[in-house]
């Protein structure tokens, strides 16, 4: 049983068209990052697996069941994106409340608090907690009943590098213990490890969806070679010259070194006739990143969307 189906799904809010045609679905034990520009539409699409609206075409299934079914929704966890508690309540008696109105166990809250890093904080005021600390406590409260389907909004937003990282670790067990989850995110350096798949929204449209390996073919970008020379660049270019056959390649040297962008598909065959040639001393080979990869399918128009429509 899927976390969640998504086919064809659209949404407006009043006329104006804010998802179109999304077709998506996350398996438990999966961790799914959903990246996007500003006003993309990335929350709308989690408000819509909340059961908190209901989309206007297309058919949308959660746990098998339909969003917004209590009996679904017990089973879901959700970080928002900006956390607020009472100043004036304890992490402890904060997560004892949000437990009672999930009709989740309150014996879980001092555990949980330990799990995401609050365990010598729980009994001190919220409003004594650094961003880091409300953050965690918003983690601990999208964790409580065991959700099957987890969704993250800008989860590290707040968070250091130490306790980012925890996060990420944190996600992981979850995951394998066959948690499904969604991450949604702008900020994507450092998160490609702690990802099985990503999900690249721009303009309430899917642009790509897919592992790695995956987006790395539909982006058909360039991979990078760095070539150091045994005697100088020059020779080493006359070999890459070769190699390409006349496909033109760009080349350039840098720092008394080559590089050169190659089609992801002639990759080997170049590097068959550089190493067959005793020219090159040493290579290092740069795949597209995630970053390169949503920088390619957001566009010239990244910036034209920061904000985005809002
Ligand atoms: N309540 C609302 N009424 C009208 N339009 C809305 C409402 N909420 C969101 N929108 C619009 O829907 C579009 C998608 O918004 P959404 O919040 O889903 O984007 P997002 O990808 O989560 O953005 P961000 O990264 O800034 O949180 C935006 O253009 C936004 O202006």
């Amino acid at each position: 049983m899927s976390c969640f189906h998504l086919e064809n799904v659209s949404y407006r809010y009043e006329k104006r068209p804010v998802l179109q045609g999304i077709d998506l679905r996350l398996e438990p034990g999966e961790i799914l990052g959903l990246f996007g520009h500003n006003g993309a539409g990335k929350t709308t699409t989690i408000k819509l697996i909340l059961g908190l609206m209901q989309p206007d075409g297309g058919a949308l299934s959660v746990l098998g069941g339909q969003a917004g079914d209590p009996q679904i929704t017990r089973h879901l966890g959700y970080l928002p994106e900006n956390v607020m508690f009472y100043p004036q309540l304890t992490g402890r008696e904060i997560l004892s409340h949000f437990a009672r109105l999930k009709g989740a166990s309150v014996r879980q809250v001092p555990a949980l608090l330990e799990r995401v890093g609050l365990g010598d904080a729980m009994e001190a005021r919220t409003k004594t907690y650094s961003k880091g600390m409300r953050q965690r406590l918003g983690l601990a409260q999208a964790l409580l009943g065991q959700p099957k389907l987890l969704m993250l909004d800008e989860p590290t937003v707040g968070l250091d590098p130490v306790a980012t990282a925890d996060l990420y670790r944190l996600l992981r067990d979850l995951r394998d213990m066959g948690t499904g989850i969604v991450l949604c995110s702008h900020v994507l350096p450092g998160v490609e490890p702690y990802i099985d798949r990503a999900a690249i929204l721009t303009d309430g449209a899917l642009q790509a969806v897919g592992d790695l390996a995956a987006l790395r073919r539909q982006a058909n970008m360039p991979v990078t070679l760095f070539l150091d020379p045994v005697r100088s660049t020059a020779a080493l270019e006359a070999v890459i010259d070769q190699g390409a056959r006349g496909q033109g390649l760009l080349t350039r040297a840098d720092n008394g070194r080559l590089r050169v962008e190659i089609k992801a598909g002639d990759k080997m065959a170049m590097l068959e006739a550089v190493l067959g040639s005793g020219e090159v001393a040493d290579i290092s080979i740069h795949q597209p990143s995630l970053e390169d990869i949503y920088v390619h399918f957001i566009g010239t128009g990244g910036l034209a969307h920061r904000g985005g429509s809002q």
